[in-house]
């Protein structure tokens, strides 16, 4: 089987990594089409890789055409790929928002999964959620899900409604995590800390708090009772937090990124 993938950027290059050390592909059989020069040279210099910049010269070769393009960048793409593609191709794209139907019509082919992993895959702790066109087979999907679970873990969700609920929580994710990282930095200089230390107080506090939490059946609440005592310092920043709104606030932040990801799609 041959993967072509499209945008070798953030995700785009860490899926071909990831899929290329994987038993399924062999390292000759993933191409990547950029249309970055300086991308290309870069990869160039990567020699396992076959690198393109004419969808000519590519698309008609790959079994499984993998979109990691900006959402922005794919009606053009489309328009380019619409004349090159033939029956049986399947389309995998984690593009945010853009929805199966569109990628039916506009590149027309229906065999097409539409999946949403986050940042973590580089480091093969990524979360990926997907779903599939009908036309996609039972046997062509766990292929695609052996591949998608390359950078970590997944999850078959029953619509789009929850690649695009997902972009919400995983996809959108790690940024929330690092605005809370960055405040707690922020806090620490403001105490006097060095900028090291800072790091290391607040790294080791979620590295430490989220592995607990993994080892463990306990909610985040019970967690919480656990670290504050009555009258104590964990209960006044809990206090704070609360008379704040900062979980509405967090909830409302997480639904302002799922609907965009519906309005990406509308638009
Ligand atoms: N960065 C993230 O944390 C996540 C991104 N995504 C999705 O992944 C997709 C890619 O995002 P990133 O990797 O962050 O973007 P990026 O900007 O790092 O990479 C996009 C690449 O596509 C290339 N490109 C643009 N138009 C092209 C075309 N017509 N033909 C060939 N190559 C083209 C660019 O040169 C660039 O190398 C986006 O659609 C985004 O919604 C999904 C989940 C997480
Ligand atoms: O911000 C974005 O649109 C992409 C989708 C999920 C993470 N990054």
């Amino acid at each position: 089987m041959k993967v072509l993938v499209i945008g070798a950027g953030n995700m785009g290059l860490t899926y071909a990594e990831a899929m290329s050390k994987s038993k399924i592909l062999k390292k000759r059989n993933i191409m990547i089409l950029d249309n970055s020069e300086e991308t290309r040279t870069r990869l160039d210099k990567i020699s396992h890789f076959d690198v393109f910049h004419r969808p000519e010269d590519c698309v008609p070769k790959a079994d499984l055409i993998f979109l990691a393009v900006k959402p922005y960048h794919s009606t053009d793409l489309f328009t380019r790929l619409k004349s090159l593609v033939f029956e049986g191709q399947i389309v995998i794209s984690i593009m945010a928002g853009v929805t199966i139907q569109t990628m039916q019509d506009e590149i027309g082919l229906p065999k097409v999964v539409r999946a949403m992993p986050n940042l973590p895959a580089q480091i093969g702790k990524g979360l990926t959620s997907y779903t599939a066109s009908e036309e996609v087979s039972r046997i062509e999907l766990l292929t695609i899900e052996d591949l998608l679970c390359t950078t970590g873990k997944t999850i078959k969700v029953r619509n789009e409604k929850y690649i695009d609920a997902s972009t919400g929580i995983s996809g959108s994710g790690p940024a929330y995590v690092f605005y809370f990282m960055q405040s707690m930095m922020e806090a620490a200089l403001q105490m006097g800390f060095s900028a090291d230390d800072s790091k290391d107080l607040v790294s080791q506090t979620f590295t430490g708090a989220v592995e607990l939490f993994n080892q463990s059946d306990l909610s985040p609440n019970s967690w919480m009772e656990r670290v504050a005592s009555k009258g104590g310092t964990t209960r006044a920043a809990l206090d704070s937090m609360e008379d704040n709104n900062v979980n509405e606030l967090i909830k409302e932040a997480a639904f302002a990124a799922f609907h965009r990801a519906v309005e990406l799609g509308e638009e």
